[in-house]
């Protein structure tokens, strides 16, 4: 029996819906001048409480787009701020916090909802599936000489604190480009971004790469300078181009910074053609590969019919436990997406759908796992085609 309701959050219970979840991440609570950002980072009516007397759990979302194979953006909803009390976990608080959210996207008429998880085991359940696959990487400046076919690039040129909070809201729009698994920055995102830029430790700098055509990247690192003899990192937070010369003019910029000897960069695209810039591309080292963004289809008719594909038919069987009317077998080809009564070619769970809809991983990779049970073994190399992107899904946002 539940000794807990669950409910929208008030406007006055904010901060303290805030507060709890940064203890569950064991943080203090949000100081009093950091509070004006963490504020705006709270969508009005997108918190939701659990309460037994107290508040005890908390999970909130803000509304924005995302974008799925072929191009076209849906509305995404971004699910954040995930907590239970740690005296009150295990007893299904977060599963009925989930219900209750993911009714309330249904209720919408949101399509896809993603998160970004503190471990990997929590989320299945709910049928999030992990859709992007990032990369950190390394470079070791000193060994690191760009090749000499690697195009100039324009001008870099920095940006100060008020000008970058000012200006990479619409930048960012603007150089966003059709990669699957993007997604726009709501008002509710920018607010942590400035955060960021005015808070921290170390000066935060933020360049511009100028082409042809104006504006058309960005990027913002932090140098971790103790002591002359001690080595020193830059941490790349942001590296954003629109194209081929944007992105090798800010690495010509980075790879430039003086008194920096090891480069980190985390979360990147799988795709990300670093080492080829390089004369020796071992100066480039990858730390890890890991899931990234969390996709759950909410209406996964609706989801289905908004990307792209390419091949032959196929009939997927799905079964949604949580959100049990996207249940049932669908015809996938490139002409369409429609439900059908004949039997499915390959079963899978909502989950595994999610991890195949942005291309990130294949329908044979997924069978491989037991992730996808093919009725008909045939029918895994059309999937494998069908749902193939020809770039690597990457979302490059974190919330
Ligand atoms: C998107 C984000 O914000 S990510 C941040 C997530 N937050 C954190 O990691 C903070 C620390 N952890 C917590 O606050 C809590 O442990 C939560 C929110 C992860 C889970 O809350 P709980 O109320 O304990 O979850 P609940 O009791 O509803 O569990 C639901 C199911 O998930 C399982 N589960 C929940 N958390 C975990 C976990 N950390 N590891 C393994 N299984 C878990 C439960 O065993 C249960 O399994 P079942 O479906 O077989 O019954």
């Amino acid at each position: 029996m539940n000794d807990y309701t669950v409910r929208t959050i008030r406007p006055d219970e904010t901060r303290a819906a805030g507060d709890l979840f940064r203890s569950t991440l064991h943080l203090g609570p949000v100081k009093d001048d950091e509070w004006p950002y963490a504020e705006r980072m709270h969508q009005p009516q997108r918190g939701i409480g659990a309460f037994d007397g107290e508040l005890i759990g908390t999970v909130r979302s803000f509304d924005t787009e995302l974008t799925v194979p072929g191009g076209t953006r849906l509305p995404f909803a971004a699910v954040t701020g995930v907590g239970v009390r740690p005296d009150r976990t295990r007893r299904g608080v977060l599963r009925a916090m989930m219900r209750a959210q993911l009714d309330d996207f249904t209720t919408r008429g949101v399509p896809l909802a993603g998160l970004y998880a503190s471990e990997a085991v929590i989320y299945g359940r709910f049928g999030y599936g992990a859709a992007t696959v990032t990369r950190d990487f390394e470079i070791d400046r000193r060994r690191a000489a760009l090749r000499p076919e690697v195009p100039a690039g324009g001008e870099v040129s920095l940006l100060s604190a008020d000008k970058a909070v000012e200006r990479l809201p619409e930048l960012y729009a603007n150089l966003l480009g059709d990669r699957p698994g993007r997604m726009t920055r709501s008002p509710h995102w920018w607010p942590g971004f400035e955060r960021a830029l005015r808070r921290a430790e170390a000066p935060v700098t933020t360049v511009v790469h100028h082409g042809p055509g104006g504006a058309d990247g960005f990027a913002q690192y932090t140098v971790d300078r103790h002591h002359w003899s001690q080595p020193s990192e830059m941490d790349v937070w942001h590296l954003e181009a629109a194209n081929d010369d944007a992105y090798a003019g800010l690495w010509r910029y980075l790879l430039g910074v003086d008194l920096v000897d090891r480069i980190k960069v985390p979360g990147r695209p799988l795709d990300e053609p670093v080492e080829l810039l390089l004369t020796n591309p071992r100066a480039c080292d990858t730390v890890s590969v890991d899931d990234g963004l969390w996709l759950r289809l909410v209406d996964v008719p609706a989801a289905l019919a908004a990307r792209e594909y390419d091949g032959e038919p196929v009939v997927l069987e799905v079964t949604d436990p949580f959100l049990p009317a996207n249940s049932g077998c669908y015809r996938v080809c490139p002409d369409g997406v429609s439900r059908t009564d004949v039997p499915g070619e390959l079963r899978l769970t909502v989950d595994a759908l999610a991890m195949l809809y942005l291309g990130a991983w294949r329908a044979s990779a997924l069978a491989t796992a037991g992730r996808i049970q093919p009725a008909e073994p045939k029918a895994l190399a059309r999937a494998d085609r069908l749902f193939a992107t020809t770039v690597a899904a990457w979302c490059g946002t974190h919330f």
